[in-house]
């Protein structure tokens, strides 16, 4: 099967933790302890979120005295990408001998008139109380928004549209790689009048790209990992429950829920939509669990799963290296 999971920012740095490199380091190496058995068994691709690291290297180089201009954040998201990557590379090396794995700078294509551009809504960086962030906001120009019960800088999102090195991750794919990639939904780029590539000021949702690879890769399965177990009806009241097994349409008359759960109910719907296969959104630690229809919240057309069984995959793993 090929599966493609979206890594959500919590697994690398839970609620509360400082973004210190060991401390992430540490925490990759356990999410790629757990997504190593599907590793073993599938074709893998694993993409993870930055907004938490965006805002660590952003404030790095806007106060860096050598420099005359602030890293733009094209620049910045690569540099995620690189760092992430090299951390999730080596913990999957080191879980999975023998295998190959590539970890993968890349680009992710939106549109230059996309009207993301004039509303920020990506949150990055630290939380701060609301008198800090106006007055960091003041300090930096930047632009910054409420999330929860506080604030945070916000900048541009605009939809994906394609990822510009699919080609190479599939081959890679068929020749038995594990892949990592569209790191933080990919380096924000837009063609120029001549076609040519240019970097945008943004930061792309990781599980928005996440999904628009899966379906470019033709993948079985997208899985969006993250800090609960399911997606829950009534989020919030003290009569919330989990959803299991679901059709996009009942997921979708539930209404835009808060923050980044929007985007992955999103990707997940659309996923399901487009190719009629498998979504799941739920636990790092559920993943196979998740595959097996035994955890998670699972959307399927029909709205019923009952194990691997049920689909009918279109790739299966060839170790050709
Ligand atoms: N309907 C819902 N069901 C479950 N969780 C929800 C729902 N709506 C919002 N959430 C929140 O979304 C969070 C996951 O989103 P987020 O923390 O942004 O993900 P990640 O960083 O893992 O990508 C959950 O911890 C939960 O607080
Ligand atoms: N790029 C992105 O979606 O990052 P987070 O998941 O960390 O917000």
């Amino acid at each position: 099967m090929r599966i493609v999971v979206a890594l959500g920012g919590n697994a690398l740095l839970e609620r509360g933790q400082k973004p210190d490199a060991e401390t992430q380091r540490a925490n990759a190496e356990k999410a790629m302890k757990s997504l190593a058995p599907l590793a073993k068994e599938h074709e893998l691709v694993i993409t993870h979120g930055n907004g938490p690291q965006v805002g660590v290297l952003a404030l790095e180089s806007a106060k860096d005295p050598s420099l005359t201009h602030a890293y733009p954040l094209d620049t910045i998201g690569a540099e995620t990408q690189g760092m992430i990557g090299y951390w999730l590379l080596q913990s999957l090396q080191n879980n999975l001998p023998g295998r190959q794995v590539a970890s993968l700078v890349n680009q992710t294509l939106v549109m230059a008139h996309d009207p993301a551009f004039d509303n920020p809504t990506k949150f990055v960086g630290e939380v701060y109380d609301e008198e800090t962030a106006k007055a960091k906001a003041e300090e930096m120009g930047w632009v910054v928004k409420q999330d929860g019960d506080k604030w945070r800088r916000v900048v541009a999102s605009p939809t994906p549209e394609r990822v510009v090195e699919t080609r190479i991750i599939r081959l890679l794919l068929s020749s038995g790689a594990v892949v990592v990639c569209s790191g933080g939904g990919g380096i924000p780029v837009v063609r120029d009048e001549r076609g040519k590539l240019k970097g945008v000021e943004a930061v792309i949702d990781k599980d928005l790209a996440a999904g628009r690879l899966a379906e470019a890769l033709e993948a079985d399965a997208l899985i969006i990992l993250t800090d609960v177990p399911n997606v829950m009806k009534d989020f919030g009241t003290d009569h919330a429950e989990p959803i299991t097994t679901t059709t996009p349409a009942f997921l979708r008359s539930l209404g835009a829920p808060a923050g980044s759960m929007g985007p992955k109910i999103e990707a997940a719907c659309r996923f399901v939509e487009l190719t009629g296969d498998l979504a799941a959104i739920g636990r790092l630690d559920d993943a196979v669990r998740m595959l097996d229809g035994e955890a998670g919240t699972i959307i399927t057309p029909g709205g019923n799963y009952g194990g691997p069984d049920d689909l009918n995959p279109r790739h299966e793993l060839t170790l050709d290296v």
